[in-house]
């Protein structure tokens, strides 16, 4: 018995997308889906009834995060990460693995583990598989990642064989070590670097271990955009039609349509939540750098497309003020923005999926967007 239950409603008969239901302990998911990411148990500037009031059905927190700060133990005692952070929707947490590599002064990695220094006062700390697990179940995400090793964009096909086998073997741990299996669905990544083999061979291995859902790590880091569809399109086919598939750290709308096309049911990324508290906002029409002087007399709403509460009652020149005088409603304004334009995006690429025309919508997405010239 497994916490989530999948439901595939329908495959687009444009592309490879689909449609479906991811039912979780604390709430039903339609996907493909967005998730905000709250790394430090917070979507940055929101609070959760604004979540709810965007649509938001999960976010995203992360292990490494809160192991250094505040401590698993200290949110066990809360009762867990939904009480501490009085969120009652769906949470899943990554893992580390990624976390570990890009925030930290590595100091080792080994068959048994990563030694590091925090990134916050330095002090050495020790993750394995099993020590991921242990922390991700005491905080009590509903879906949890497998400690992997994010194998870097740049590593020669050797590095990137032995790094995946080791990221196999680490999954197996996962899930021996794994307590909770009927509250909390533990979820594979797929790795491989660049390469055909090694991304088919990590599939296939991943597959064999039956977890209730797959990610697709190891991309958005560095490489072309190209290069990510193509991965997806080597190993995407691999993942069982009936569990849902994620892929890591995605969330510009050019690379979410891209995604879903090829198969994706869930991503997240920190990119709309980060570039709206330095004053970029997307909008139908590409995006927007709010603060710039063209818009200090422009009394329009950031998009006049968008139903967010920043676009029913406020101008492009009062935000811009509220960046210009670095006041913290800037942020905040901005946040709800840009992340009601991409749950509003996916909630256009659902209907899309469901009428058979999603190629159609992308096609005109991608020209009012800018994508694509005239
Ligand atoms: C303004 O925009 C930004 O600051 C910004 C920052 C990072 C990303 C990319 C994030 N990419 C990414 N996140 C990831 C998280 C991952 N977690 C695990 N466990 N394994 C992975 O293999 C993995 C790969 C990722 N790739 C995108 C945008
Ligand atoms: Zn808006």
């Amino acid at each position: 018995m497994s916490a989530i239950r999948f439901e595939l409603l329908k495959v687009c008969k444009q592309s490879g997308a689909r449609l479906g239901k991811l039912h979780t302990p604390h709430g039903t998911i339609d996907t493909p889906i967005f998730m905000p990411v709250g790394t430090q148990a917070t979507v940055k500037a929101m609070t959760p009834e604004e979540l709810k009031e965007i649509g938001a059905q999960i976010i995203l927190s992360n292990t490494y995060h809160l192991y250094l700060r505040p401590g698993e133990k200290l949110i066990e005692k809360a009762g867990g990460l939904h009480n501490f952070m009085h969120w009652d929707r769906a949470i899943l947490t990554d893992s580390g693995g990624f976390q570990v590599f890009s925030l930290s002064d590595l100091r080792d990695i080994t068959e048994e583990g990563v030694t590091f220094k925090s990134h916050i006062d330095g002090s050495k700390h020790f993750i394995s598989p099993e020590k991921a697990i242990e922390i991700e179940n005491a905080l009590g995400a509903d879906i949890i990642m497998a400690f992997d090793e994010c194998t870097p964009y740049e590593a020669d096909y050797d590095y990137t064989k032995n790094s995946m086998e080791r990221t196999l073997r680490w999954a197996e741990r996962c899930l021996k070590a794994h307590r909770k299996p009927e509250k909390q669905a533990l979820f594979g990544i797929v790795q491989g670097g660049m390469f055909k083999d090694l991304r088919q061979e990590s599939a296939r291995q991943t597959v064999k271990m039956d977890f209730p859902g797959y990610a697709v790590g190891g991309l958005s880091i560095g490489e072309p955009k190209e290069i990510m569809y193509q991965v997806l399109e080597w190993t995407v086919p691999l993942l069982p039609e009936n569990k849902p598939r994620y892929l890591m750290g995605v969330g510009s709308p050019d690379a979410l349509l891209e995604g879903v096309i090829r198969g994706i049911d869930m991503f997240d990324c920190v990119l709309p939540t980060r570039i709206a508290r330095n004053g970029t906002v997307f909008t139908s029409k590409g995006k927007l750098v709010v603060r710039n002087a063209e818009y200090a007399e422009d009394f329009r709403p950031l998009d006049d497309e968008c139903d967010c509460y920043a676009c029913k009652n406020y101008s492009r020149a009062y935000i811009r003020h509220l960046f210009k005088a670095k006041e913290i409603l800037a942020a905040r304004l901005a946040t709800i923005h840009n992340l009601r334009f991409l749950l509003r995006l996916m909630e256009d690429i659902r209907r899309a999926i469901m009428e058979d025309s999603l190629l159609d919508f992308k096609e005109e997405f991608f020209r009012k967007y800018g994508y694509t010239k005239e």
